[in-house]
């Protein structure tokens, strides 16, 4: 049995200790967990031989890191955000990158409100002069939230949660989310505004839910601080970098705003001399939205199951850089894939030179599913002839493919055809030399139907041996005498010719891989143009 190594990284922030006894408990599972990896170069050490890292936000999994981990197969994220995670990269390498949505959304909506509710009441700051021995109440006079507008910018989950939470505190709610509907919107009881200016404008709260894009980066910054309302409070408990903090800090001290709640930072932790530290009329928490015994049980559990899933069958759920594939879906594409892969990598062997275009057709019931993955596992076995096996996976394909100016294209064909499910591959390049392999399921086993124009029928098993040659008396009996005279048994056979005296192509099933001087012997016979031999 494999043997797959797991690292829990972290900087100091553990998962739940039942994620990791779920993980300890599979007895093909070793499992490390080392929360001191806030040095790249430690991080790097530490992952060397892992096929799977878990991390929350603090340690980071960079380029560096994922290049250093040859055995690597996925990056599981405690939580939401996959900013710490070079999710390119990762794809680039095949490493699938999972995260666990929904766990941490009504811890995360509670501390935002939380901070809110603090913000406008100067809690913080009021319980420091108790504890500093002042009883001082004429300092501390809030505002209420009854009544007032609030701004929800990225009306996702979290959002939404903050949402039902306000409107029940009596705030009026404006949504700004390019991606929302005017549905969700009015199922929400929210007003949906689609400019992000006309929105802030009208705010006495801000709350920011979205995830830090090169899109939504400084999505508040000075220009935006000097349109709002002298008034209005901004909270962030999404991701640093959303609000310019340097312009937020200039802001509050010019009171041009009347104060922010922050839960994430641009630079985390913020250094001593951080402006925003010194500025007036904030609350401040160590990116700690997600840290509930609830939320980190969630997050914990689901993620090494996860993570467990995808090691032992195969299973993706929440991947970012890839389709979800649940157990069920899987065992009914599960030989598809395999399939798939097979009559790419056969049509490789036939395909012209500098073939560039690779199109998938699907027609009868298969092609009335989702085909991602079937296409990438087509794509995956055709590019192995050029990259390697081991350097492209169902993550990478579509990137490697791009990378060598390969383009991919998929179509259905609706009208009936004599097979059930059908997928033909298609390889061509820009003289418009063609190759095509077409197979189908005989009562659930697969079988090549067509290779080329030629109508053949084979399993797809053992050695397949694939001849080109004239039609003409005497071919069988050549090859068949060079196979077995170098002791190659062969236990099927399937003919197939254009026209009499035309091409004919052989396909056979070899019960052993003839060696490179064998099929060089093969070549030499008259007649044969070529010869391909593929083990499956
Ligand atoms: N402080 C903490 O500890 C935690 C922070 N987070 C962060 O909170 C954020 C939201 O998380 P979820 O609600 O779970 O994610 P989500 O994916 O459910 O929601 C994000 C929303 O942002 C919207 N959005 C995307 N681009 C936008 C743009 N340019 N303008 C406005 N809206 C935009 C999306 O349409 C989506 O509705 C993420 O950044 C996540 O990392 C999540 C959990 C804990
Ligand atoms: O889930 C997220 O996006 C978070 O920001 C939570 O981060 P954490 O796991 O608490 O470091």
């Amino acid at each position: 049995m494999s043997k797959f190594n797991i690292l829990i990284a972290g900087n100091n922030d553990p998962i739940s200790s039942k994620g990791i006894d779920l993980l300890k408990a599979e007895p093909s599972f070793s499992v490390e967990v080392n929360m001191n990896l806030k040095a790249e170069d430690a991080m790097i050490e530490a992952s060397r031989n892992a096929h799977a890292i878990i991390v929350r936000s603090g340690a980071k999994v960079t380029a560096k890191v994922l290049e250093a981990a040859p055995n690597l197969k996925v990056v599981g994220r405690a939580g939401v955000g996959v900013d710490n995670i070079d999710v390119p990269v990762a794809s680039k390498r095949g490493v699938v990158v999972m995260n666990t949505p929904g766990g941490n959304t009504i811890s995360t909506a509670e501390q935002a409100f939380t901070l809110m509710m603090a913000l406008s009441r100067k809690t913080p700051q009021a319980h420091a002069t108790i504890v500093g021995g002042k009883w001082d109440r004429a300092k501390f006079k809030g505002t209420e939230v009854y009544g007032k507008t609030l701004v929800v910018l990225g009306m996702g989950r979290i959002g939404a949660e903050f949402a039902k939470r306000a409107k029940a505190f009596g705030m009026t709610v404006i949504a700004y989310d390019p991606y929302l509907s005017k549905n969700r919107a009015e199922s929400l009881g929210v007003t949906l505004c689609e400019d992000l200016d006309a929105a802030i404008v009208q705010a006495d709260y801000i709350t920011m839910h979205m995830p830090l894009t090169p899109d939504t980066k400084h999505m508040i910054n000075a220009k935006r601080l000097g349109t709002l309302k002298k008034t209005c409070r901004i909270i962030n408990c999404a991701r640093g970098g959303l609000i310019d903090d340097a312009a937020l800090a200039q802001a509050l001290t010019d009171g041009t705003i009347a104060g922010a709640a922050l839960d994430v930072f641009e630079v985390e932790p913020p250094p001593a001399d951080y402006p925003l530290l010194s500025a007036p009329n904030t609350v401040f928490t160590p990116h700690l939205g997600a840290s509930t015994e609830e939320a980190q049980e969630n997050v914990g559990i689901e993620i090494a199951e996860v993570i467990k899933a995808h090691l032992l069958q195969g299973t993706v759920v929440n991947a970012v850089n890839m389709p979800n594939v649940d157990p069920k879906v899987l065992a009914e594409i599960g030989p598809f894939l395999k399939f798939g892969e097979l009559l790419g990598r056969l049509v490789s062997q036939f395909a012209p030179a500098r073939a560039n275009v690779v199109r998938i057709n699907y027609s009868g019931k298969v092609g009335s599913g989702d085909t991602t993955l079937i296409s990438r596992a087509v794509l995956k076995g055709f590019l192995e002839r050029a990259v390697g096996a081991e350097q492209v996976n169902y993550i990478n394909a579509n990137g490697v493919a791009e990378n060598l100016g390969i383009r991919f294209t998929e179509s259905r064909l609706t009208e009936p055809s004599e097979f059930t499910d059908l997928i033909e591959v298609v390889a061509k390049n820009d003289s418009g030399d063609a190759a095509s392999i077409a197979g189908t399921f005989f009562a659930g086993e697969p079988r090549i139907v067509r290779v080329n124009s030629h109508r053949i029928e084979a399993r797809p098993e053992g050695t397949l041996l694939f001849i080109e040659n004239i039609d003409r008396p005497g071919m069988i009996a050549a090859y068949s005498t060079t196979l077995g005279k170098n002791q190659v048994n062969i236990a099927d056979m399937s003919l197939s010719r254009d026209k009499e005296s035309g091409k004919a192509l052989t396909l056979l099933t070899l019960d052993s891989t003839p060696g490179a001087e064998v099929i060089a012997e093969l070549e030499k016979i008259q007649g044969i143009s070529k010869v391909h031999c593929v083990a499956i």
